[in-house]
């Protein structure tokens, strides 16, 4: 029989909605309780936050605590519970220094513990029978959610408050009925090396391109000193005028530029000019490409973490965007 390691780290998964506003008050053992599952699991709670207060600092404490279970031979897959808010940047993160055939499961719940109608304890049954399965052995990092299983590259929240709550990654595995179904591998790319400590303490935040907006908020970032900056564009990856100006300052000065879009499926790309996507590359934006702003924000603070001259790290990110 299989052994699987349940991390917690919070969530509504771990929250009772009785006490004015949904809060975190269960530890990863209690809603391993509540799923009835007679399995080997064991549990460990490395936070017990709700998602939208993580940090980046935080997210190093998960990695180590992933990759201690990932070590440990005694261990065949590994669940981490999660808060839904931000559990697509935590997917990606861990999925690019993923070098296992363990597969990672990240899954929590739109409802909170205490709710009638909660979807956590299915969920996290879900997931702990198909981390310890050797159905998705070589799955890599995946976000299980109401019976799928999403590879953890380009997954997103969809919807606020559905039970099914993610999309856009590669549809890994499904529960049919009882029956978990292998439907796809994931796309490889190189695994990267681990954060450096420095990623604990980035700045990067991410500008938005809209109309009425001009460039006040991407130089007054610079003016407050960052490490990176994400502009989110329009369409295609395009913005006012103003941003060509901007971002070629940023860069000029060494801070890193990525250039995504608000758009929720289609890559950026270079179509248009005078503040197009051709523009802003050739002011020295690296490109997105089919990354979610969020996940390509992850990919830019993990490779500055590295404090890599400009043109590897130019040469990292593409081969990560791919
Ligand atoms: N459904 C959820 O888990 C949302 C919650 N606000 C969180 O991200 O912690």
């Amino acid at each position: 029989m299989s052994n699987v390691h349940v991390i917690g780290t919070g969530g509504t998964i771990a929250s009772r909605a009785d006490v004015g506003g949904s809060v975190v008050a269960d530890s990863a053992g209690d809603v391993l309780d509540a799923t009835g599952l007679d399995t080997n699991v064991t549990t460990d709670d490395v936070l017990h936050i709700n998602s939208f207060h993580l940090t980046f600092a935080d997210l190093l404490k998960i990695r180590a605590a992933v990759a201690e279970a990932l070590d440990d031979p005694q261990i065949d897959g590994i669940v981490l519970t999660h808060g839904t808010d931000t559990m697509e940047e935590t997917a990606f993160f861990l999925s690019l220094f993923h070098d296992s055939e363990k597969p990672v499961v990240l899954t929590g719940a739109q409802r909170a513990a205490d709710l009638p109608n909660t979807d956590g304890p299915e969920n996290l049954r879900q997931a702990v029978l198909a981390a310890g399965s050797a159905t998705l052995r070589g799955a890599g990092v995946v976000v299980g959610f109401d019976a799928q299983f999403h590879a953890a590259r380009r997954t997103r929240k969809q919807h606020t408050l559905a039970t099914s709550a993610f999309s856009g990654g590669t549809l890994i595995a499904e529960f049919y009925h009882h029956e978990l179904t292998r439907l796809a591998a994931p796309v490889s790319y190189p695994v990267l090396q681990e954060p450096t400590e420095r990623f604990g303490q980035l700045n990067i935040p991410v500008i938005d391109a809209a109309p009425g907006t001009d460039a006040a908020l991407f130089y007054a970032a610079l003016e407050h000193g960052v490490d990176g900056l994400v502009l989110q564009g329009v369409g295609a990856g395009n913005a006012p005028p103003a941003f060509t100006d901007a971002v070629e300052t940023a860069v000029a000065d060494g801070i890193p530029v990525v250039l995504s879009t608000r758009v929720p499926a289609g890559p950026v790309a270079p179509i248009y000019g005078n503040g197009g996507a051709v523009t802003l590359l050739d002011a020295g934006a690296m490109s997105a490409h089919q990354l979610n702003t969020y996940q390509a924000r992850i990919l830019l603070a993990v490779l500055v973490s590295h404090s890599l001259p400009e043109q590897s790290l130019r040469t990292m990110f593409a081969d990560q965007t791919r």
